[in-house]
C-alpha cells in the first residue's frame, strides 16, 4: 500500500532524510519511530505529497507521490502535528468542508461525515464550535477530517503529543481501530506508543532507517539482552561509574521522572536502568560493585529487554558507527556502518534533482 524507496531530502546543504526505504502492508499499522530531528516529518510530509524529495520514490496505492499528487491525495489522510482546523466552524461543517474538498461525491458525503463523527466518538460535540473544543476533542477532530473521505492510507504525525494520560488511551484505542480497513502510519517518538499500537516499526536515526520489523522479531533478531532495575542510596555518577565497567554490562542510565512509581528520590537516591548484553547474566557481579562501594541497595530487580532497549542498541550502534567512520574517513577514506532491514533497497528513479530549503509542492 505504501512504498518508500531510497528517498533523500537535503534541505540546502543539510540531509534531513537519507536512502530512506520502507513498504508498509495493506491494514497494517506501522509505528515510525525516532528520536527529535531524526526525520520523521520530513518523511510524512513527502509521503502526503507536501514536500519534493531530492531523490527516492515513494508511491501511495501505486500512485507516485510526485508524478501523480493530486491521486495521492484523494487516497491519503494526513494529521500533521498541528491539525488545520477553522476554529470558527462546527465540529460538523468542518467535516463537511473537509469531505467536499477531498472530493467526497454529494451523496456520499452525509453518510461519510457520520461515520468519521463515530468513529471518533464525536456524534455529541456535532454541533459544537472546534474553538470551543477541548484539546483532546480537537485532536479527534483532526483525526476524523483524515479518514472523512474514507482514505485507504492514513498517516499521523505525533498523534498523542500534548493530550492527557485518558485522552492518550483513547486516541490510541481510536488508531488500533483504524487496522484492519486502514493502512496506518503512526510517526512517534514515544515508545509505548509503538509497541502498544503497531505491529512493525521502522526505526529512523539521523535521517536513516536503521530498522524494520516487529518489536518483538527486533528484539530477537538484534538478540538484546535483559537488564535490571536498581534502587540506590547514593548519586547516579558514582553507581555508573562502578558498574559500567562490569563486564556483559552494555548501559547503565538513570530512570526517566515519568517512569518512576513514586518520588521519594533524593539528591542521595537514585534509580538506574542497567541494560545487560545479550547472552550475559552480570547481576550477581552488579550487587556486589553496589554494595562493596560503599552504596546501600534498597532493590534490585530484573526486567525484560522491551523495545527501548532495541532502540538504545540500534542509535547507539549507530553513532559508534559513525563515530569510527568518521575517524576511519579521516586517516584512509572508510566505508559507512550497516544496517538492519527486513525490506531490501533498490535504487530508483530520482523525483527531484532540486535541493531547496523550506519549500511546499
Ligand atoms: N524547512 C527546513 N529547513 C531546513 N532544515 C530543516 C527543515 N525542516 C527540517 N529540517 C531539519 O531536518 C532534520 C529532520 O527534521 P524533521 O522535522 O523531519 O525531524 P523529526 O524526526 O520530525 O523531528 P521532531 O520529532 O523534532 O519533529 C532536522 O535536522 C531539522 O533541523
Amino acid at each position: 500500500m505504501i512504498e518508500v524507496e531510497q528517498l533523500s531530502k537535503v534541505y540546502g546543504s543539510t540531509p534531513a532524510i537519507q536512502d530512506v526505504t520502507f513498504a508498509v502492508e495493506p491494514g497494517e499499522i506501522l509505528g515510525f519511530l525516532g528520536p527529535n530531528g531524526a526525520g520523521k516529518t520530513t518523511t510524512m510530509r513527502i509521503l502526503t505529497g507536501y514536500l519534493p524529495a531530492t531523490s527516492g520514490s515513494a508511491r501511495v496505492a501505486g500512485y507516485d507521490v510526485h508524478e501523480d499528487s493530486m491521486a495521492v491525495r484523494q487516497r491519503i489522510g494526513y494529521l500533521p502535528e498541528t491539525p488545520p482546523l477553522y476554529p470558527e466552524m462546527t465540529v460538523e461543517g468542518f467535516l463537511y468542508f473537509v469531505a467536499r474538498i477531498k472530493g467526497v461525491s454529494a451523496g456520499d458525503r452525509s453518510r461519510q461525515v457520520q461515520s468519521a463523527l463515530e468513529r471518533c466518538s464525536l456524534v455529541e460535540k456535532r454541533k459544537t464550535l472546534i474553538r470551543k473544543l477541548s484539546k483532546g476533542f480537537r485532536q479527534r477532530v483532526g483525526i476524523a477530517q483524515a479518514i472523512v473521505h474514507d482514505p485507504p492510507a492514513i498517516i499521523l504525525d505525533e498523534p498523542t503529543v500534548g493530550l492527557d494520560p485518558r485522552q492518550i488511551i483513547e486516541v490510541r484505542n481510536l488508531i488500533k481501530n483504524l487496522a484492519g480497513t486502514h493502512t496506518v502510519i503512526l510517526s512517534t517518538h514515544i515508545l509505548p506508543e509503538v509497541s502498544m499500537t503497531c505491529n512493525r516499526v521502522a526505526i529512523i536515526n539521523r535521517g536513516r532507517v536503521v530498522a524494520t520489523n516487529s518489536p518483538e522479531n527486533l528484539m530477537a533478531q538484534l538478540n538484546a539482552g535483559s537488564g535490571y532495575e536498581l534502587d540506590v542510596d547514593g548519586d547516579v555518577n558514582t553507581v555508573q561509574q562502578l558498574v559500567q565497567p562490569i563486564p556483559g554490562v552494555r548501559l547503565v542510565e538513570p530512570m526517566r521522572i515519568e517512569e518512576l512509581a513514586d518520588q521519594t528520590l533524593t539528591p542521595q537516591r537514585c534509580r538506574v536502568r542497567v541494560v545487560a548484553e545479550a547472552d550475559s547474566d552480570p547481576g550477581r557481579d552488579i550487587a556486589a560493585a553496589v554494595v562493596g562501594g560503599g552504596l546501600g541497595l534498597y532493590e534490585m530487580r530484573r526486567t525484560k529487554a522491551s523495545l527501548e532497549d532495541v532502540f538504545l542498541q540500534l542509535t547507539m550502534t549507530e553513532e559508534k558507527a559513525l563515530e569510527s567512520s568518521a575517524e576511519t574517513e579521516l586517516s584512509a577514506g572508510g566505508e559507512a556502518e550497516p544496517v538492519i532491514e527486513d525490506a531490501p533497497g533498490a535504487p530508483t528513479a530520482v523525483v527531484s534533482e532540486s535541493a531547496e530549503s523550506e519549500e511546499e509542492a
